[in-house]
């Protein structure tokens, strides 16, 4: 059967057929709206201690690619923030357009980026990131906007591994890699509570989303562009426009960490 996707006939305007939940309440991503985002002062700042020893591998899983975390210790955590409690990273992925004009699932006044990061986080007080992803209070989603600049070095060691995993279904050894290098300089941020972007679309996320970009030059996401949705042997389909557009807001309140 032809699972979701993001073509025509298996796209996010399809998803609620299976994924009900798609019409919900708390649906992501969003646009988000500066002016109306409500600033916070308690809100604490972010904390975000990575090991890169606990980098497992990287993947192509025909929606994306991602990079996983092992999570069977607090040494990869985020705590702070809007959040209580401590959160494992269990990886982190990106979404992108096919064009630069787009690519972006969060927006900022309406204006999408070429590409957004997740760095995916599970809270401690459940036993295993799936029990977490059906809980409320169980995910926290860092986002992080790329923004066309100058090439940016940090990305280059995640760029130089697509070669081994361009098909669906590809992974490679992947070690040692910090993501913390992926944030930008300040950790300023909006917060919601909000959904997976992607089936199940499970209501379980709390979004943190910096303010602040991080540079990818063109040829790099060029390179995003080369990655493809199909596996190895099937008529190539290139992996791009993976990204869900923004959800209504439904009464919830975007609230800022920054004034
Ligand atoms: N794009 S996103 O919102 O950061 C995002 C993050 C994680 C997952 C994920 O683990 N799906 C598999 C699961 F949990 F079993 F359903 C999907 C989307
Ligand atoms: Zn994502």
């Amino acid at each position: 059967s032809h699972g979701w996707g993001y073509g025509a006939n298996n796209g996010p305007e399809k998803w609620g057929k299976d994924f009900p939940v798609a019409n919900g309440r708390r649906q992501s991503p969003i646009n988000i709206v500066p002016k109306e985002a409500q600033y916070d002062s308690t809100l604490k700042s972010l904390k975000l201690k990575y090991d890169p020893s606990n980098t497992k591998g990287i993947l192509n899983n025909g929606h994306s690619f991602q990079v996983d975390y092992e999570d069977d210790a607090n040494s990869s955590i985020l705590t702070g923030g809007p959040i209580s409690g401590t959160y494992r990273l269990k990886q982190f992925h990106f979404h992108w357009g096919a064009s630069n004009d787009r690519g972006s699932e969060h927006t900022v006044n309406g204006i999408k980026s070429p590409c957004e990061l997740h760095l995916v986080h599970w809270n401690t007080k459940y036993p295993s990131f799936g029990e977490a992803a059906s809980q409320p209070d169980g995910l926290a989603v860092v986002g992080v906007f790329l923004k066309i600049s100058a090439a940016n070095p940090r990305l280059q060691k995640v760029l130089d591994a697509f070669d081994r995993i361009k098909t669906k279904g590809k992974q490679t050894v992947f070690a040692n890699f910090d993501p913390k290098t992926l944030l930008p300089d300040s950790l300023d941020f909006w917060t919601y509570a909000g959904s997976l972007t992607t089936p199940p679309l499970l209501e379980s996320v709390s979004w943190i989303v910096l303010k602040e970009p991080i540079n990818v030059s063109r040829t790099q996401m060029a390179r995003f562009r080369g990655l493809l949705f199909t596996g190895e042997g099937e008529a190539p389909c290139c992996m791009v426009d993976n990204y869900r557009p923004p959800q209504p807001l439904k009464g919830r309140q975007v609230r800022a960490s920054f004034k």
